[in-house]
């Protein structure tokens, strides 16, 4: 296993940066599906920008399948939707076939979709001797509380459940969510975080030192074989 730490100057060093590492990244996948789940939340936007312009022709996307590691129970055209923010920012831009972007359908009955979205990534993705789908590359966030995906603190049932994708409730808003499971995310082949800002530092450091359990710090679970923390110098403060 290999843990990386990798620290820019600001959230826009830090898009770069990854979207760099991306392009190198992507050149050496010699596959001809490459599956990939999104972070949602703010943070991933810069980068989402970043595919949809300069490196819009740069990236074969037609071999690049999405999913989305979370999503939020809403319609795609709520601003709340994770895949609403990436299709406005680069799916809309790039050369890539309708049929390779697998959003979780938020419009739908979230217990419905849970298996059905789940039904789809065994359709798509690698899966490993215990039947837990690797997907190539997952991207996660961090929430102030420790969250990553939609699993949060106290809801630790999700880090170890057998299911790929859950019905999770957002402990704040009680927002339904479907979110993919500890064991799918500790299956990435490679993961990467982009976390940013000064208001996630004290936590973050916890995570990163695993001073933090997982019930009260769900990212500090994520244990892939390689794993890279893409930080912005305001939250690596404490490292
Ligand atoms: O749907 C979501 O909200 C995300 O997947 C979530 O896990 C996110 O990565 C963190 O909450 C950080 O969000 P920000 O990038 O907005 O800080």
């Amino acid at each position: 296993m290999s843990t990386e730490t990798k620290k820019f100057a600001d959230p826009a060093a830090v898009a770069s940066g990854f979207a760099a590492d991306f392009a190198d990244w992507f050149a050496t996948q010699g596959q001809e599906k490459i599956t990939i789940a999104l972070s949602g939340g703010s943070t991933p936007k810069l980068l989402f920008e970043l595919w949809g312009n300069e490196y819009a022709e740069k990236i074969d996307w037609s071999r690049i399948h999405f999913f989305w590691g979370d999503e939020r129970c809403v319609d795609p055209d709520d601003s709340d939707s994770n895949y609403g923010v990436a299709k406005a920012l680069f799916l809309d831009k790039v050369q890539i076939p309708a049929e390779n972007v697998h959003r979780v359908l938020g419009e739908a009955d979230p217990d419905e979709e849970r298996l059905r979205y789940e039904n789809e990534i065994y359709g798509h993705v690698d899966i490993d001797d215990n039947a837990v789908p690797e997907f190539d590359l997952i991207i996660l966030g961090m929430g102030t509380d420790g969250h990553t995906a939609s699993i949060f603190p106290h809801q630790s049932q999700f880090l170890k459940s057998p299911q790929v994708c859950e019905v999770a409730i957002h402990p704040e808003t009680a927002q339904k969510r479907i979110t993919l499971t500890g064991p799918v995310l500790n299956r990435g082949k490679k993961v990467a975080f982009l976390i940013t800002g000064a208001d996630k530092a004290d936590v973050l450091a916890q995570v990163i030192k695993k001073e933090g359990d997982s019930d009260n710090f769900p990212a500090s679970h994520v244990e892939a074989t390689d794993l890279t923390f893409y930080l912005d110098e305001a939250v690596a403060a404490n490292l």
